[in-house]
């Protein structure tokens, strides 16, 4: 008797908006076996968006939910939440993906969402997080990976990882080397997760079992 591997591996839908690199690593992370999980689908609000490009060159399902034919978050946010649904996912990854959720959806999520944000939380919640740290004249800047919460950007971060800011430094050069980090994370935190090491536990994330009161700092090699 033949056992459909798919149906036993856990199941990540990926929400994107745009190049999809951090999917790409993810792409990668299975390609490669050290993550153990299936991308049964890439859903993006962008048709324009790159990534879908990358996900349908993986042989993976996309879908496209435009944000632009609807005239309110909350029937954006009901159809995104049925076209997810239909795939039963064990985990909801956002990577890049650039609209403001509704609480109800994000309730929905509760513990299985997570996302990539480009800042060292709780500082530079929000956008264009590399073009503020440089008019603000900082020198370190980093990524959050965290549980999705109602607030934007405020949930429990679960892994940080710092970068210098070069005096050279544009907002590109300055994403490249967060990106880098990025890359690197994302798959660790999402393994974790489909191990069943990273829940989210009143709230707070906890890694086999303790509370992470403060981030996990990741220091590159
Ligand atoms: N309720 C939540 N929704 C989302 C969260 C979250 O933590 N809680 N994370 C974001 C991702 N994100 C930063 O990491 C983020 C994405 C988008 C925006 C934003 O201001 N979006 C604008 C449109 C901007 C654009 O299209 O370029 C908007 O939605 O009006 C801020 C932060 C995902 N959602
Ligand atoms: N506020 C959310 C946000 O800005 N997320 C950022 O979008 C980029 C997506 O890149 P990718 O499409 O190449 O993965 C990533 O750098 C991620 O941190």
């Amino acid at each position: 008797m033949s056992i459909d591997n798919a149906t036993a591996l856990p199941t990540l839908v990926v929400l994107i908006s745009g190049s999809g690199s951090n999917l790409q690593a993810f792409i990668k992370a299975i390609e490669t076996g050290r993550l153990k999980a299936r991308i049964a689908a890439v859903i993006s609000n962008r048709a324009e968006a790159y990534g879908l490009r990358r996900a349908a060159d993986a042989g993976i399902p996309t879908d496209i939910v435009s944000h632009r034919l609807f005239d309110n978050r909350e029937n954006f946010d009901q159809v995104l939440q049925d076209k997810i649904d239909a795939f039963q996912p064990d985990l909801v990854v956002l990577a890049g993906f650039m609209r403001i959720l509704t609480p109800n959806f994000v309730r929905h999520y509760e513990g299985r969402m997570l996302n990539i944000h480009p800042s060292l939380l709780p500082l530079y919640k929000g956008i264009h997080t590399h073009r503020r740290v440089l008019e603000d004249g900082g020198n370190e800047h980093g990524v959050s990976v965290h549980f999705v919460s109602p607030e934007l950007d405020g949930g429990p971060v679960i892994i940080q990882a710092k970068v210098p800011v070069l005096p050279s430094d544009s907002e590109s050069s300055l994403a490249e080397r967060i990106q880098e980090q990025e890359h690197v994370i994302y798959p660790q935190v999402v393994k974790w997760f489909v191990e069943g090491r990273l829940k989210l536990v009143n709230n707070q994330a906890t890694l086999d079992g303790n509370a992470l009161t403060r981030p996990i700092q990741h220091l590159s090699a």
